[in-house]
């Protein structure tokens, strides 16, 4: 639920009679009140938009952004996962660590491949650390050559404090890149406590993140190209 400063605000389904055109349609009213609301129900969000009258229509979907309803006037943009053919992506991948990164890569060049992504429209970048992503990606993502930058590096923790400051410039170095070049810069960053927990993450219990943000930069490519190009 979202909290307001006069407290909990909610959307109370109201109960109206709906001709046959709004039947696809629900209508929310706003209430706000102070009670304590069960918390076994879904939280909403919701965004509103208001058209050429008064009323005032409200898309909600629930934490994990599920529809709880859908309605015809709300156009719903996605990019498409079933083929990634004739997109191009650069993965820009840390030596440091390569006995993890190499494995991460190998992973998002497996799901590239079984997403029909051909090979001479992939370039993969070597960089010494993780700390070296940032600028490489920023570079290649501004070249337009590419739909989408995977990074890929793998940060584990040491005795200091130098693990934060790597991390931290990974971090901050991909989502900069992304926003200064317009070109989606995917994170795939591992940042471990051990080196257990790396390879877990590398085909081990827990998956291997290369094949998972390979996904994610697929996902994105289809999502710009298709619906979120600047027009020319
Ligand atoms: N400690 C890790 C590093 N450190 C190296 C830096 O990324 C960088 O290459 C160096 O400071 C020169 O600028 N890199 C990683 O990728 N992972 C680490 O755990
Ligand atoms: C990123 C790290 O934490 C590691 O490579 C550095 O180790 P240390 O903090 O022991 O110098």
């Amino acid at each position: 639920m979202a909290a307001s400063a006069f407290g909990q605000c909610s959307l109370l389904p109201r109960t109206v009679s709906l001709n046959p055109q709004q039947s696809h349609r629900q209508l929310y009213s706003l209430s706000f009140h102070r009670q304590t609301v069960n918390s076994s129900l879904p939280a909403l969000s919701f965004t509103q938009s208001i058209g050429f009258g008064s009323a005032i229509e409200r898309h909600c979907v629930d934490q994990n952004g599920s529809d709880l309803f859908k309605t015809d006037a709300v156009r719903q943009l996605n990019g498409s996962v079933i083929s990634a053919k004739g997109h191009r992506f650069a993965i820009v991948v840390a030596r440091f660590n390569d006995l993890i990164t190499k494995k991460l890569l190998e992973g998002a060049l497996e799901t590239f491949k079984n997403y029909s992504v051909r090979e001479e429209d992939i370039d993969v970048v070597w960089v010494p650390g993780c700390f070296e992503i940032g600028v490489t990606a920023q570079l290649l993502g501004k070249s337009q050559k590419y739909h989408a930058i995977l990074c890929i590096g793998a940060v584990i923790r040491g005795d200091t404090s130098h693990y934060d400051a790597v991390v931290n410039a990974a971090t901050s170095g991909v989502l900069s890149a992304g926003l200064n070049s317009g070109t989606p810069c995917i994170f795939g960053v591992l940042t471990c406590d051990t080196l257990e927990q790396a390879f877990n993450r590398v085909g081990g219990k827990a998956g291997n993140k290369g094949s998972e943000t390979a996904l994610t930069a697929i996902e994105m490519a289809s999502l710009f190209e298709h619906h979120l190009k600047p027009s020319e």
